[in-house]
């Protein structure tokens, strides 16, 4: 794996609700990487944990090489655009112009050049006030402001929510645009499958509080498959006996479609056996999300 720009070791957190963790996970430079998970699987407070918003009971994040911790925080942050999963109902009666103006001063990375081509790309008025403006139009702002200070690592928490499709596809050229200068970092959960098709290089799924695996994910799209098997035997129990399989459904009598994790190696076993695979079919990302929360509610 590369160089990881976030390390989060055995870290826990009680939510009431949800115990979280431990959770492992290393970021890595230079990547996209999506957390996918169902709602209230903890992706926001996995984000909120590494932003300091929510401080984690026990293990330890690090950003960037350092402990998230003392006096090297603000520096961190400073290399980070955040767009977080609500908006803060403090900048309410603000203005894009006026956090604009006050970030510029914070953050020397500040494009001023980039802000108003997003501005104009984006058809915000920056004298509205937040609390005036659509949802929509709000996230563009929070979009508008995470980028334009040109930070190291994007992290975005669900950011197309509340963007018609037009500005989700604008909103996806300018990720696609950040990325092309080729030492940056985005961090996204989404539950937008698209979203994560285009966007992601790595994929982390998350359910109830565990990771359930991180995988790279073109690689990942290309070892899931379904299969349609003819078999022999009616009664042969695939699951148990195959490589990488981890589901089965009998069709008709002699065909039976598996699902399988490990493609090569469930065809090479089939190969084997002198088994026929009749059709294979491509996984998308739901589905195999679904498989992996399904083999990890068998293997408790
Ligand atoms: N401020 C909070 N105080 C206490 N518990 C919280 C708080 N925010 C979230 N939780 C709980 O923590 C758990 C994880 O919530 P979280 O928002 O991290 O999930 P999520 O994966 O981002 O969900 P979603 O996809 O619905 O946005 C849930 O059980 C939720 O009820």
């Amino acid at each position: 794996m590369e160089e990881s720009v976030v390390r989060v070791k055995g870290v826990t957190k009680d939510r009431g609700s949800l115990q979280l963790g431990p959770l492992d996970l290393d970021i890595p430079s230079g990547y996209v990487t999506a957390i996918v998970g169902s709602n209230g699987s903890g992706k926001s407070t996995l984000i909120n944990m590494i932003m300091q918003v929510v401080h984690p009971d026990g293990g330890s994040i690090e950003l960037f090489d350092h402990k998230i911790a003392g006096e090297h925080q603000w520096q961190l942050k400073q290399n980070i655009g955040y767009v977080p999963e609500k908006s803060w109902s403090e900048q309410d009666g603000e203005t894009l112009e006026r956090i604009a103006a006050f970030t510029r001063h914070w953050y020397p990375s500040w494009n001023q050049g980039l802000y108003e081509r997003l501005v104009r790309l984006f058809e915000i008025n920056p004298k509205q006030k937040f609390n005036k403006m659509s949802k929509g139009m709000r996230r563009k702002c929070e979009i508008i402001l995470g980028i334009a200070h040109e930070p190291d690592m994007l992290i975005l928490d669900e950011p197309s929510s509340g963007l018609d499709p037009f500005a989700w596809k604008m909103m996806m050229d300018e990720i696609k645009d950040y990325m092309n200068r080729g030492d940056r970092t985005v961090l996204l959960a989404s539950h937008i499958v698209e979203e994560i098709k285009r966007l992601a290089d790595y994929v982390v799924f998350m359910h109830k509080g565990k990771l359930l695996g991180m995988f790279e994910k073109d690689q990942l799209l290309d070892d899931c498959k379904t299969l349609w098997v003819e078999i022999p035997d009616w009664g042969t129990d695939l699951n148990h006996e195959l490589p990488g399989v981890i589901a089965r459904e009998d069709e008709r009598t002699n065909v039976v479609k598996i699902v399988t994790l490990n493609v090569t190696a469930t065809e090479q076993a089939l190969q084997q056996r002198g088994w026929k695979v009749v059709r294979t079919a491509m996984m998308e990302l739901d589905e195999i999300f679904m498989h992996l929360i399904q083999r990890s509610a068998i293997k408790k």
